[in-house]
């Protein structure tokens, strides 16, 4: 079976990206692209990391008009990512609309509330109640409107799964035991959000930054 844990390449150099990947490629299931990376490398860097052989999980968060969010999925087409993230919050014909525009190969999930927000900062943005109410609000939009899953933290995905027995549930932000936390707000360890019903897991400066990425991957894969 493929390990259910994606590293999280966050650099726009293409050389330290693809080092990275081929350090760890033996321990992960997955590579994980994010703005940092695509910002800086584009379709060309997406092509090149494709070529180390992992499924590639392009995380561009898209958020805007049904209208333009279709348009930039169907500009990906070429990449054929296997996961493609979206904002639940761009709203219903937004997400169906995005999941139409996808690859037949291409799984849509929706980021419900970003793993480095908590209750306070949510209220700042004008949403009242836990972020465990707003994920269930959010997966049961992403579900209707027929996406494949949804991101969310390990906090929240035990009653997602519940919900959504076959959906895809993306979990990042998560940290060994005793890990720095950094900007992370919402984490648990990796075996808990796997045991609450995680599809995957991303990993980024827990291996990233570690002396010896590809220890760091197998010390977490080991707790799995
Ligand atoms: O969609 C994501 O992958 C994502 C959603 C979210 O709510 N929180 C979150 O941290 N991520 C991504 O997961 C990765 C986490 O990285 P680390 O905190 O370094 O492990 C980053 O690439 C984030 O962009």
């Amino acid at each position: 079976m493929n390990s259910p844990l994606y590293v999280a390449i966050d650099t726009p150099d293409l050389q330290k990206a693809e080092a990275l990947a081929r350090q760890v490629r033996n321990h992960v299931g997955g590579l994980k692209l994010g703005l940092e990376f695509f910002c800086a490398n584009g379709h060309h860097g997406v092509h090149q990391m494709a070529k180390i052989g992992l499924p590639i999980f392009l995380d561009l968060k898209l958020h805007d008009i049904p209208n333009t969010v279709a348009k930039a999925v169907q500009a990906l087409h070429p990449l054929e990512p296997a996961i493609l993230t979206v904002h639940a919050a761009g709203g219903r014909a937004m997400l169906e609309d995005a999941k139409a525009a996808a690859g037949s190969h291409t799984k849509v999930v929706a980021v419900t509330v970003l793993t480095s927000l908590d209750d306070g900062d949510l209220l700042d943005i004008g949403v009242g109640g836990r972020a465990m109410d707003q994920v269930s609000r959010l997966a049961d939009l992403a579900q209707s409107a027929g996406l494949d899953g949804i991101v969310c933290s390990g906090e929240e995905v035990g009653v997602a799964r519940a919900a959504w027995p076959n959906g895809f549930f993306v979990v990042p932000g998560v940290r060994p035991a005793g890990g720095a936390m950094g900007d992370q707000k919402r984490a648990v360890t990796p075996r808990e959000a796997l045991d609450r019903g995680a599809s995957i897991l991303v990993v980024g400066r827990p291996i990233s930054l570690a002396a010896d990425p590809d220890l760091a991957a197998r010390a977490i894969e080991a707790t799995l």
